[in-house]
């Protein structure tokens, strides 16, 4: 659950001894999704402050993340100052919600106004291939319509934050008209950048076969393990958001089911049953696509760094 007392003010002061004056104040914040945490390698004068130098952050335990926030300077020019997390927290690692938003809400603190959020994903809808960046508009995520996983849970942080959060802009039209500028001037082809709904579940385990189907019906485009409470927390905060989704893997949805009374049936009437064999997502395979579309996710989050006004 998320309790009032976090503190901002010993972190912030970590960083105002250890940054350059110039690199104190990020214009734009990116949050590093599994395996994109070279996101942040095209930066100047990078500064990395490692989690365990900062009071209030977990430790990243996840395969593909890193534990450290990256300062630096993107783009052309004396270029604009950015900070990245190089990993984030999961609630499934068991990190409490409130330590998960905690980076989020200290970007606010810092002046941040844009965060871009990427993460890996399923793709529910077929017409979405692996390798395409989905640019997220809304977001279905179940554990917040039932409960204590509503990162929002608690004490009004303060009276200038809102009791209750309206989620129907959580998406900033603004932030995702500038992606798909910055795929056009990138020349990306069309079907490289893509718009759906994400899907939060609260993982750690893939979903099932009928879960797919059901979140798909349901309306989402691809399912992830993340990013929802990010966006909560940063909408909260009066940032604007712009969340990036990369299709990893696709998330298998059988028409029907294969029948093991049907093939038991065939195999005693001595008829032979060939049976494709089911595909099994993995981390691997995730950190794998991740890295192949580390450049190209790269460039696009840099050019569209560089037309914020
Ligand atoms: O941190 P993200 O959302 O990019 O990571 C995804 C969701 C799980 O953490 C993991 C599953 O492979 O990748
Ligand atoms: N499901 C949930 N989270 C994910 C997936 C998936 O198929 N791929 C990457 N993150």
């Amino acid at each position: 659950m998320t309790t009032a007392a976090q503190p901002f003010a010993s972190t912030l002061d970590v960083l105002a001894r250890i940054l350059p004056a110039h690199l104190l104040k990020p214009r734009a914040a990116i949050v590093c999704g599994s395996g994109l945490s070279t996101l942040a390698s095209s930066l100047r004068e990078v500064v990395e402050v490692p989690y365990s130098a900062l009071e209030g952050f977990g430790k990243s335990t996840v395969a593909g993340h890193k534990s450290a926030l990256a300062f630096g300077l993107l783009g052309p020019g004396t270029g604009v100052p950015v900070v990245a997390m190089l990993g984030r927290f999961h609630a499934y690692e068991g990190h409490p919600l409130a330590t998960v938003t905690y980076p989020i809400r200290l970007f606010a603190r810092l002046g941040v106004q844009n965060i871009i959020i990427t993460n890996a994903a399923g793709a529910l809808n077929p017409a979405l291939p692996v390798g395409t960046i989905v640019t997220i508009h809304d977001h279905i995520a179940l554990p917040n319509l039932t409960g204590p996983l509503n990162a929002l849970f608690g004490p009004l942080r303060s009276p200038d934050h809102p009791r209750f959060l309206p989620l129907s802009d959580a998406y900033s039209s603004k932030l995702r008209r500038l992606a798909f500028l910055a795929a056009h001037r990138l020349s990306l082809p069309d079907s490289a950048l893509a718009e759906g709904t994400y899907a939060w579940v609260s993982g750690p385990s893939y979903e099932t076969p009928a879960e797919g189907r059901f979140l798909r019906a349901a309306g989402a485009d691809v399912v992830g393990m993340s990013t929802v409470p990010e966006v909560l927390a940063a909408r909260e905060e009066g940032m604007a958001v712009l969340v990036l989704s990369l299709v990893t893997n696709a998330v298998v949805i059988p028409e029907r089911y294969r029948s093991i009374k049907e093939e038991v049936k065939a195999e005693l009437a001595g008829q032979t049953v060939e049976q494709p064999p089911a595909a099994v997502v993995s981390h691997e395979e995730v950190l794998a696509v991740g890295k192949q579309k580390a450049e190209v996710m790269r460039n696009l989050v840099a050019q569209i760094i560089e037309l914020l006004d």
